[in-house]
């Protein structure tokens, strides 16, 4: 039985002035995109139900503006809901003080971006090691702790040298290393490796998998690529409008996607892949992806 390290529960997000008047018309059914154009409310989450569980990976696959980073920043509480709530190891995340979500934040949740966010005057080694810093290590155990875990990313060889230095996919690496560092309960990762090239792009992620088969973190990840997905996900959640149309395994989505925006996403891609490979490798294993091609739309 499946352990549940996070629950979200009918969550809500409005962008906009009066989010809760917002709320009541849509709980009378209104229309999100009637909304939009009366009141420039903008409804990123709809009503959105669903657990995460310890060790697994967990993907948010959608198009651009179906609600995505804003579930993610909610996790975290770098965004607030408008309505509902999310529960981290069982505590409801709207009871904790700032100084508790500061904390939360150091020292379980991480995040990694697509943009990078090195520090560009530090080393690789002092950027692996910021989170630990932030977090009040004293500086020869956070080098330890950071070098231990640029080693498991292949970078133990640059630790000394500058962010610039280093390739796209090399300070992605380093962006993971400093996640990684804390030893996060959960990592949230936004488009994590959408600024890559596909080889780098497709490292990362085989680097992501090793990771998880030596030591399973939980992770939410956050991507329009559905090839991604379906390639690390150990369940994928399809968003559209704020809504989630559909959780499950790689090959329970492909075996019976839930609608025509669900299977459009399969379409022109070899999803058999997906479906042999998890019946051979079970949910942690590598898929096969041998001539595998990036498919975003
Ligand atoms: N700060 C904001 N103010 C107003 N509207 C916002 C804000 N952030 C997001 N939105 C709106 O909320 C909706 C969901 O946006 P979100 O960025 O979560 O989608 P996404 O699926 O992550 O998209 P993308 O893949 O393009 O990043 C969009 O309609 C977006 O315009």
């Amino acid at each position: 039985m499946s352990e549940t390290l996070v629950s979200i529960n009918r969550l809500f997000k409005i962008f906009g002035p009066g989010a809760q008047n917002a709320l009541a018309h849509l709980r009378q059914g209104a229309d999100p995109a009637q909304l939009f154009a009366r009141h420039n409310w903008s409804v990123a989450l709809n009503d959105i139900s669903l657990t995460v569980n310890r060790g697994e990976i967990f993907v948010l696959v959608g198009l651009s503006g179906s609600g995505k980073s804003t579930l993610l920043r909610t996790v975290n509480r770098l965004i607030a809901p408008s309505d509902g709530e999310i529960y981290f190891n069982g505590a409801a995340m709207s009871a904790l003080s700032d100084a508790e979500l500061i904390a939360l934040r150091r020292h379980d949740m991480s995040m990694v971006f697509q943009s990078f966010a090195l520090l560009p005057t530090r080393t690789v080694l002092d950027n692996a090691a910021f989170g630990l810093e932030l977090a009040g290590v004293d500086v020869r155990q956070r080098h330890r702790q950071a070098m231990a875990v640029l080693e498991q990313v292949g970078l133990a060889q640059v630790a000394r040298q500058l962010p610039y230095q280093l390739s796209g996919g090399m300070q992605q690496r380093v962006g993971l290393a400093r996640a990684l560092a804390v030893n996060p309960t959960l990592l949230l990762m936004d488009e994590a490796f959408s600024a890559l090239d596909p080889i780098n792009r497709r490292e990362m992620q085989d680097l992501l998998l090793d990771l998880q088969a030596q030591r399973q973190r939980t992770l939410i990840f956050v991507t329009h690529d559905i090839e991604e997905a379906l390639r690390i996900g150990s369940r994928i959640a399809i968003m559209e409008q704020g809504k989630v149309i559909q959780i499950g395994t790689a090959e329970e989505i492909i075996n019976a996607p839930a609608n025509a925006y669900v299977r459009r996403f399969f379409s022109g891609i070899d999803t058999s892949r997906y479906v042999l490979a998890e019946n051979f490798a079970g949910a942690f294993g590598h898929p096969a992806t041998e001539g595998a091609h990036d498919h975003t739309f």
